[in-house]
């Protein structure tokens, strides 16, 4: 859904992010605008004493990194995008701009000066408007800053450095992340929250407006009536060419260009974009570049034994994914990319071509068809790649899915197909009086025992060997379902659900609704 009239304005335009940082992507895309990210190679090293005030150097930063992103891609195609939106985000404290610290030594210095004090955050963004003719790239630069202030504690020095050693600063203008662990550092903030994550929304959207409705009239209509009209000739003239480069473009084609097929580039790029992090997992590169100091491609190369061309190539597109960051530096994992679990993801696809079998559809990682058929025909290595796939990815939501319900008033459950327990474990951690029951077949459960944490909950995780088409099901307040049912057929459902029916407890509820109560599908 698109709240913003303004944003659904940009939907049938080519837009790209100049942007590396995940947190710009992030916001704007809750935002429901739909974009391709360009990371801009624009090094921020203008002279920051030439400018009057910080937020007028973050204001050409910004600027400098989308027509850097314009031109390439101007050059590349000899078509540039329509929009291009940059932006660069500054901490301010007494005259002083602060961008990302550049090692532990920096942050702290940045950490220690905005200690017990309060400072700006600026953002700079520059929305281009772009248009090639005869191979000649024309550009409309829009341009705004947004300032929030943001009090900081007294931060001890033992809080600092645990805050620096957590490794957040390093990508971070000033040092730290509002949004994560450093907004325990931060006591009051005034004005926009996004501002200070890398992206002021609000201002962004204002500012679009009065771009596209300079009258100061929205537009009323639902967007349907904007597509099946054909174009901004139905703005019926009243908007001068001051009205933006959408209206200009209008004009002189005398109709609107066919929308950019974003959905469809999407899908077919989405190959590819796994094909890169599959490709960066199996070669490790994020385990190379975990914790260390940045790399540069070369270097990475020689690690891994690969070429350097590829390498670089490999690597931009990682940056591009948001799983690498990019600076003069080298290059270093985002926090995304430092997740300790997600990067077993590859085992699966590999593994199972080797065996020959076929490579399991669905998603990564997930089991595909009956477990046992599936397991059967896998070899004891396959099976152990198949685990740790699906291991990973239980792991990236376990908590997020333990923590959708309110699971609280259940005393016990079984996951049915709970693999090696991640779901499981998170569940006893959110419910510390929940016991939990991994209920899976016996070849899946002797791998498990390398996949346990550690920790005084795992005593309420239990695992039993089972097959949950033969076997009685454990005895259990509350089943889970999680990942499985599509692996079968209707039939293979119905009767799997039936015999869950049968096993549920009535509780206090009537029978039809106590099932709802108790079982929960993800
Ligand atoms: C202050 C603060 C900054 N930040 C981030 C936002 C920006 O990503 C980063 C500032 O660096 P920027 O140079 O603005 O952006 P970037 O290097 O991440 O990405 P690019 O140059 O490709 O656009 O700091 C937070 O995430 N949280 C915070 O609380």
């Amino acid at each position: 859904m698109v709240l913003c009239p303004v944003i659904r304005k940009l939907l049938h335009k080519r837009v790209v992010l100049a942007s590396a940082s995940p947190r710009r992507q992030e916001i704007l895309r809750q935002a429901g605008l739909r974009f391709e990210v360009v990371p801009s190679r624009f090094k921020e090293t203008l002279p920051k004493a030439s400018f009057p005030t910080p937020p007028a150097y973050a204001v050409e930063t910004a600027k400098q990194k989308a027509l850097e992103v314009a031109r390439r891609m101007h050059q590349k195609d000899l078509r540039a995008p329509d929009v291009v939106i940059g932006a660069d985000t500054i901490v301010a404290v007494g005259g002083l701009i602060l961008e990302k610290p550049v090692d532990k030594q920096d942050a702290y210095s940045m950490l220690s000066r905005l200690s017990g004090k309060e400072h700006s955050v600026f953002t700079g963004v520059a929305i281009v408007h772009c248009c090639s003719r005869d191979g000649r790239l024309d550009t409309d630069v829009s341009e705004f800053y947004e300032e929030t202030r943001v009090q900081f504690s007294e931060l001890s020095e033992e809080l600092l450095w645990e805050y620096i050693d957590s490794g957040e600063p390093m990508d971070k203008a000033g040092g730290y992340g509002i949004q994560a662990l450093g907004g325990m550092l931060v006591e009051q903030v005034h004005g926009d929250f996004l501002n200070v994550v890398g992206f002021p929304l609000n201002r962004f959207c204002k500012k679009l407006a009065e771009l596209y409705y300079p009258s100061g009239r929205e537009d009323p209509r639902p967007a349907q009536s904007h597509q099946g009209r054909g174009g901004r000739a139905e703005d019926g003239g009243e908007r001068t060419q001051a009205a933006g480069p959408e209206e200009a473009v209008s004009n002189r084609t005398g109709h609107s260009p066919p929308p950019f097929p974003t959905g469809l580039l999407e899908l077919v790029d989405s190959f590819k974009a796994s094909k890169a992090l599959f490709t960066a997992c199996k070669l490790k590169v994020f385990d190379l570049l975990k914790d260390g100091a940045p790399l540069k491609a070369v270097d990475v190369a020689g690690k891994l034994g690969t070429s350097a061309c590829g390498t670089g190539r490999l690597l931009d597109a990682c940056v591009a994914l948001g799983f690498l960051q990019k600076t003069d530096r080298g290059y270093s994992n985002t926090e995304t990319a430092n997740l300790d679990h997600p990067w077993d993801l590859s085992a699966r696809p590999e593994s199972a071509g080797r065996d020959g079998a076929d490579p399991p559809d669905g998603a990564l990682g997930e089991r595909a068809g009956p477990p046992n058929q599936a397991s059967c025909a896998h070899s004891e290595e396959t099976r152990l790649g198949l685990l740790r796939a699906m291991h990973s990815l239980a792991k990236l939501t376990a908590r997020h899915v333990a923590t959708a319900f309110d699971l609280s008033r259940f005393a016990s459950a079984c996951d049915l197909g709970g693999c090696t327990g991640a779901l499981a474990h998170a569940l006893a951690r959110e419910y510390p009086r929940l016991r939990v029951t991994v209920f899976d077949l016996p070849e899946v459960l002797q791998h498990v025992a390398g996949f346990q944490p550690d920790g005084p909950r795992t005593e309420q995780v239990s695992f039993l060997p089972g097959d949950i088409f033969e076997d009685s099901l454990p005895e259990a307040d509350l089943y889970v379902v999680s990942r499985i049912l599509r692996d079968w057929p209707d039939g293979k459902v119905h009767e799997l659900l039936s015999r869950v029916a049968r096993a549920c407890k009535p509780g206090e509820a009537t029978a039809s609704t106590s099932l709802l109560q108790n079982l929960i599908f993800v």
